[in-house]
């Protein structure tokens, strides 16, 4: 574990409206390390986005304090913030008929004199900024003609370029396809590890998440943020918080949430890569119970059900 690039101290944070101050999250503690990639995992409304407002110092908390690099951020001016700290949103607004080159460029925007002239050293970093996201060949396109995949990892390579310590992204997947899902999260971590950063990113894809990040801060509503290792938030069964009611439950054995399966009274047998599928259609097709064992083998994959074979879930479902 490197040393906390940020540290919460008891945190209160909400919104004031006059003289009203609404509370949306007290009692928060919590680090982010160097070379730690973070998710921020919560239900929607839970105050993910308002505890990032309070981390990147824009929100300013009702009591305790937040500090960047061992000093209040509250004492740091917009242009040492802005060197320190890279942040990614969900929806910016973007020129359009701006390159991906000039987008990532004005990352380095808080590091050029007041002429805004770039340097040799400028011109590197956003060279090493498209290169580390692999979008050099987009070096010259509109961002108006790109996809929603590739606008996200522009606006990460000119978070790159702003070359802060700690890199803090809401939602950075919002809106995309599984695969980009997984390459921007793999994309986070490698960049991490490779560049020492610190990275927090606020992510509703647990799956993923479980796959990428170095540590987990649960927020639920009414109880305080927990943070740990997503391996050690899944043995203890804490990853259920993410989970309101009764109805889901986090499967340790196949890591990924499902509906509570009420007592099945069926027997399966056969591999035991196949077998929860098995269940699962079933599940699914509202039977809970079968009074003769099933088996199912594998090469070619054959479903035997009281003297019966079918070649498919589908066949096998039809048939009962
Ligand atoms: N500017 C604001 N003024 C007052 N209340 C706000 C403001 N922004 C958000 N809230 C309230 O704060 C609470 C938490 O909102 P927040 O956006 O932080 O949740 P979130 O966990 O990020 O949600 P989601 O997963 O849906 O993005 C909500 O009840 C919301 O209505």
């Amino acid at each position: 574990m490197g040393k906390a690039s940020i540290i919460g101290k008891d945190l209160t944070i909400g919104y004031s409206k006059g003289k009203v101050q609404k509370e949306i999250l007290s009692g928060l503690d919590f680090e982010l390390f160097e070379r730690e990639m973070c998710c921020l995992l919560g239900p929607n409304g839970v105050g993910k986005s308002t505890l990032v407002k309070a981390v990147l110092g824009q929100l300013k908390p009702f009591t305790g304090e937040v500090l960047l690099r061992g000093k209040p951020i509250s004492s740091y001016s917009s242009e040492m913030l802005a060197k320190e700290l890279s942040v990614v949103l969900t929806e910016p607004f973007l020129p359009g008929n701006m390159t991906v080159g000039q987008l990532v460029a004005m990352g380095r925007i808080p590091h050029t004199s007041w002429t805004g002239k770039l340097e040799e050293t400028d011109r590197e970093v956003i060279q090493n900024a498209l290169s580390a996201t692999k979008i050099e060949y987009l070096r010259d396109e509109r961002l108006s003609e790109i996809s929603d995949g590739q606008r996200q990892k522009a606006l990460i390579a000119r978070a790159l370029a702003q070359d802060g310590k700690v890199m803090v992204l809401d939602e950075p997947t919002a809106h995309l396809d599984l695969v980009n899902r997984y390459e921007i999260m793999h994309l986070l971590r490698e960049i991490s590890k490779s560049q020492g950063k610190s990275i927090l990113v606020v992510t509703h894809d647990l799956e993923i998440a479980l796959e990428t990040a170095d540590r987990f801060w649960l927020l639920n509503c009414g109880t305080p943020l927990i943070s740990g290792l997503p391996e050690d938030l899944v043995i203890t069964g804490q990853i259920n918080q993410l989970l309101p009611g009764e109805n889901f439950r986090f499967s340790v054995e196949k890591g990924r949430i499902e509906s509570k399966i009420g007592s099945l009274k069926f027997d399966v047998s056969g591999p035991g890569e196949y077998t929860a599928w098995v269940s699962k259609a079933l599940e699914k097709a509202g039977i809970k119970e079968l009074p003769e064992p099933i088996e199912v083998s594998k090469d070619p994959f054959l479903v035997n059900y009281a003297g019966k074979e079918f070649l498919s879930l589908e066949d096998f479902i039809l048939a009962l």
